[in-house]
C-alpha cells in the first residue's frame, strides 16, 4: 500500500474524493469518522489505482462550519476567504448574508460580498442601498454581471482569488454557478468527473467541491444554502464577530454585559443612535439565543 498526500476536493455523505498528484482517488475514512472536510489535506493509504483510505488529516489553518441545535456540519477546511454571492434579483436574505459574515469573522477569514446581475437595472439602486450597510461595516462589495459582462467579472475577481482558497456561498438563483463557470476553466467537466467518481448521479449541485486553479489558488463551490445555524459560537465569539460592535465593547456599565437589555449598555446605545443597524443587533440577539440552545 503506498502512502500519499492529497487534498479533499469533494465530499458526499461519507464518501470523499481526494486529488493526489494527478489522480483522483475515492476515499473512505477508518471506522465511522466523518470529520473530513473539503479542503482538508489528508494522508492516504492507497488501496487500488483509484481508491484510498484516509489515515489522518493534516492540521487545519481554518475550519468553516455551521451547526444546528444537535450537530455541526463542516463546510470547508483551510479556506482563507469567503465570497458571498448576492444578486439584484431574486432578492437575497440579510439574515443569511449576515450569518455568513459572522461565520467568516469567527473563523478569522476575509469576507467579500459579490453583487451579481447588475445588468438588471430596475432593482439595482435598491439593492445597492441595502448593501450599503455592509460596506459601512467595512466589507468590500464587488459588482459584476456574470451574464452581460463576463470578462469584466473575471478581471475584477481573478486577482482577488489569487493566492487564496476561496469558498463561494449564496442562495439559490444568485448566479453562483455562473460565476464559478467564469472563474474556473472547465468547471463543468470537473463536476462531471467528480460526480461520476463519487457516484452522485445527477445531484451535481448537492455537494461541495474544490477546484485547484494553481498551486496556491483554489475555489470551493458549496451548494446553495437556505439555513446557516451558528449554534457553535460562544457569547465572546459572537460579540467579536460583529465588527461594528468593536468601538463600543468594554464601554458598557457592566463588564459582563450581554448587550441585550442591560442599562447603560454601549452597544444598545449605539443601536439607538443609529450607529449599529437594528437588523444586525437582532441577529446578534438571535445567535446568542441559538448558542444557549446547543445540546451537544
Ligand atoms: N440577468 C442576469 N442573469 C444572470 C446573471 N448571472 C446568472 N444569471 C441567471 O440567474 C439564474 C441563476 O443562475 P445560476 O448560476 O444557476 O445560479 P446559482 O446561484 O448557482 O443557483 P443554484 O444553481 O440554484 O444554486 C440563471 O437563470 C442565470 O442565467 C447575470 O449576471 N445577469
Ligand atoms: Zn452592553
Amino acid at each position: 500500500m503506498s502512502k500519499l498526500t492529497g487534498t479533499i476536493i469533494a465530499a458526499h455523505g461519507r464518501h470523499y474524493l481526494a486529488q493526489a498528484a494527478s489522480s483522483k482517488l475515492q476515499c473512505v475514512t477508518r471506522g465511522k469518522k466523518t470529520d473530513v472536510a473539503v479542503g482538508d489535506i489528508v494522508h492516504l493509504a492507497q488501496t487500488s489505482p483509484d481508491q484510498a483510505v484516509i489515515e489522518s488529516i493534516q492540521e487545519r489553518k481554518t475550519l468553516l462550519y455551521r451547526s444546528d441545535q444537535f450537530k455541526s456540519k463542516l463546510l470547508a477546511a483551510n479556506v482563507t476567504q469567503l465570497f458571498i454571492v448576492v444578486a439584484t434579483e431574486p432578492g437575497y436574505s440579510d439574515d443569511l448574508v449576515s450569518r455568513a459574515l459572522v461565520a467568516a469573522e469567527a473563523t478569522d477569514i476575509k469576507a467579500h460580498i459579490i453583487l451579481n446581475k447588475i445588468d438588471v437595472t430596475e432593482p439595482l439602486a435598491r439593492t445597492r442601498q441595502r448593501l450599503a450597510l455592509y460596506a459601512g461595516i467595512g466589507y468590500p462589495i464587488h459588482e459584476v454581471s456574470a451574464q452581460e459582462a463576463p470578462e469584466a467579472a473575471r478581471e475584477l475577481l481573478l486577482p482577488l482569488l489569487h493566492g487564496n482558497s476561496t469558498i463561494l456561498i449564496g442562495q439559490s438563483g444568485m448566479g453562483k454557478s455562473s460565476l464559478v463557470n467564469l472563474l474556473v476553466p472547465d468547471a463543468d467537466i470537473a463536476v462531471r468527473e467528480i460526480s461520476t467518481a463519487l457516484d452522485t448521479g445527477k445531484h451535481t449541485t448537492t455537494f461541495t467541491r474544490l477546484y485547484q486553479l494553481d498551486a496556491d489558488t483554489s475555489v470551493i463551490d458549496s451548494p446553495g444554502f437556505q439555513e446557516f445555524g451558528l449554534y457553535q459560537l460562544t457569547e465572546g465569539m459572537l460579540e467579536r464577530a460583529f465588527p461594528e460592535f468593536a468601538p463600543h465593547l468594554g464601554k458598557c456599565k457592566f463588564y459582563n454585559c450581554h448587550h441585550i437589555s442591560e442599562p447603560q449598555c454601549a452597544v444598545l446605545q449605539a443601536v439607538e443612535a443609529g450607529q449599529i443597524a437594528p437588523m444586525r443587533h437582532a441577529l446578534y440577539r438571535q445567535l446568542l439565543h441559538e448558542a444557549s440552545q446547543k445540546v451537544y
